[in-house]
């Protein structure tokens, strides 16, 4: 007989009630004691705060989620702001670099195989094995190929899909019960990985081309098929496979790319909320996207977009934008450009100096950009000569520099703050204490997709969505103003992680209106609030 003190979605450990342990058969399993939720909680969150580094508090943390899940959420809860950076970024990515080390407990997670799902009913047996009979509605699947900036950790990845569906219950309230993480291991060429004895993925460089689309296809098709309400969130694909994955299911299931949409949501509301304190005009910005990869590239399209809404033609519009990565500014010349980089390329006619346009100072320069978004995981690559110049020609530069884990941030926001004299409106990916100029202490908002990715998922699993479109992206980018008060000295660009809770709301009542203005909800719904509430979980017994 399967224990229910082993299944994390139903065990209330110590909270068993004297007549739940004799009619479950626990007489004897348990100390005498039974405990509240809250003493529970209380007595956990202080065995938390004796854990000496970061890393061993979320293996803390995830021994609770291994064992109890309603336990785990209500400490959450009541934690946000303290747990977010362990649970999630930057903290997970030690967990992930760490993953084979520190292994102990599978998390309820499918391991799909390149080398052993080799078929589209073997991909349901194993999501069937792992969901137990469980309603999903929601997974985050990965193939660890581009995880944050720390680059490939082929089943190590499996972490960054757990922990995104962590946030998806902390901060939007969906069920822990129906979310199912998936790992697709296609190989890895992390070599350190390929040589560890320890690690526990598959031991061969990736596979790619068709074979690899295949995989994915038949994932695609495996889970729809058995999920048919699920909602698809696909995270830290690799930058040539990302879009294409996205863009081949788009129009057919309801599917979300977090690094491409989330983060283009996220930046577009950071730099709306920005324009709201200096009083400047979007057409009059100029952008300059700095790392123009999967999310560089996600969110230059999110904004162009919004100038496009604005009222500008794409040819007036594309002339406000300037993407730099490895080699410099990018050019229309260059074989080598991605298809979601060509539209941005610059031609060298356009400068007299195009040679000199192969690095960062000599392009912000040049160019004179009022917005500056890293995504480049180069540490330190926003050095006080790019800010200063950036500053040179702009009353209030927006900088933010979003490559995480911190390790990897462009600058830091005290840094930025300093050098611009408390000019510059800053967002970072992780967060960052409040920064002090002249007596006046400066929020820094944190730029994350984690603020939008949860109330956008919930609004679209509450209205029954048939597809995610460009129109319900915008809504949730639009729906984050108004939580700030911008005539406040420092005021921050982006809400505060204090109040996740109330902007996963709002972001969710704002794109279940679009999905229901558009005609595009699979069931006719009467109340949209009462739709979202309905769909929200909360931890208790
Ligand atoms: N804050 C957020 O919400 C958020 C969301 C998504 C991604 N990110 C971060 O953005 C970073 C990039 O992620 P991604 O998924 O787009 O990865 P990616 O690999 O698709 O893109 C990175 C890009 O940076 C370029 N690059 C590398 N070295 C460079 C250099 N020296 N100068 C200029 N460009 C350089 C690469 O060529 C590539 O085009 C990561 O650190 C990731 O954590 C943050
Ligand atoms: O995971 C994060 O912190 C945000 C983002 O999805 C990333 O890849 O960096
Ligand atoms: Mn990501």
């Amino acid at each position: 007989m399967s224990n229910i003190l082993n299944d994390p979605f139903k065990n209330k450990g110590t909270a068993f009630t004297k007549t739940e342990r004799k009619n479950l058969h626990l007489e004897g399993m348990l100390p005498p004691y039974v405990q509240t939720l809250d003493e529970q909680a209380k007595q956990a969150y202080a065995q938390y705060k004796t854990k000496p580094s970061d890393l061993l508090k979320r293996q803390f943390l995830m021994e609770i989620f291994n064992e109890n899940r309603v336990l785990f959420y209500k400490l959450f809860s009541q934690h946000v702001v303290e747990f977010m950076p362990i649970v999630y970024d930057p903290t997970i990515a030690d967990s992930i670099e760490n993953y084979s080390e520190i292994f102990v407990d599978p998390q309820n997670a499918t391991f799909l195989s390149i080398d052993e799902q080799k078929s589209k009913a073997s991909i349901k047996e194993a999501l069937k094995n792992a969901a137990d009979g469980r309603d999903i509605r929601l997974i985050v699947v990965t193939d660890a190929e581009g995880i944050l900036g720390i680059g490939d950790w082929g089943t190590n990845g499996v972490d960054i899909a757990v922990g995104k569906l962590m946030v998806y219950t902390a901060a939007a309230g969906i069920d822990p019960s129906q979310v199912l993480p998936v790992s697709l291991d296609v190989g890895t060429n992390n070599q350190k990985l390929l040589d560890d004895p320890m690690y526990l993925g598959n031991r061969h460089q990736r596979v790619t081309g068709q074979p690899y689309y295949n995989f994915v296809d038949q994932f695609v098709h495996a889970a729809e098929e058995l999920f048919p309400k699920m909602y698809l969130h696909f995270e830290d694909f690799g930058r040539s496979n990302a879009a294409n994955i996205l863009d081949k299911y788009k129009d057919q299931y309801t599917v979300f790319n977090d690094d491409i949409q989330g983060t283009g949501i996220i930046i577009l509301a950071a730099i709306l909320g920005a324009l709201n304190i200096s009083k400047e005009k979007m057409v009059d910005q100029k952008y300059l996207c700095f790392g123009a990869g999967t999310a560089g590239a996600g969110i230059t399209s999110r904004v162009y977009d919004e100038f496009l809404q604005q009222g500008l033609s794409p040819e007036e519009a594309k002339k406000h934008f300037y993407m730099v990565d490895k080699q410099g500014l990018l050019f229309d010349d260059d074989p080598s450009l991605t298809p979601e980089q060509k539209p941005f390329a610059r031609k060298r006619s356009e400068f007299d100096h195009p040679e000199k346009l192969n690095n960062l100072l000599g392009v912000v320069k040049a160019v004179q950009p009022t917005i500056m978004v890293g995504t480049s995981t180069q540490h330190n690559a926003f050095t006080k000569e790019v800010i200063q110049a950036m500053a040179a020609h702009t009353k209030r530069p927006i900088v933010m520099p979003i490559s995480n884990p911190t390790k990897l941030i462009e600058a830091t926001a005290d840094d930025i703050m300093k050098w611009t004299n408390g000019k510059a409106l800053v967002a970072t990916g992780t967060p960052s204490e409040p920064v002090n100029v002249n007596g006046v202490d400066y929020e820094i908002g944190q730029a994350n997709n984690a603020l939008v990715y949860p109330g956008l998922g919930l609004g679209v699993i509450a209205s029954q969505a048939k597809v995610l479109n460009d129109e319900m992206i915008s809504a949730a980018a639009h729906s984050l103003g108004g939580i700030v008060d911008p005539e406040k000295p420092g005021a921050a660009i982006l809400p505060p992680v204090s109040k996740l809770n109330q902007f996963s709301d709002t972001v969710a009542r704002a794109v279940a209106k679009s999905v229901v203005k558009q005609g595009l909800n699979k069931q006719p719904i009467k109340d949209i609030d009462q739709a979202i509430q309905d769909t929200k979980w909360e931890p208790k017994y």
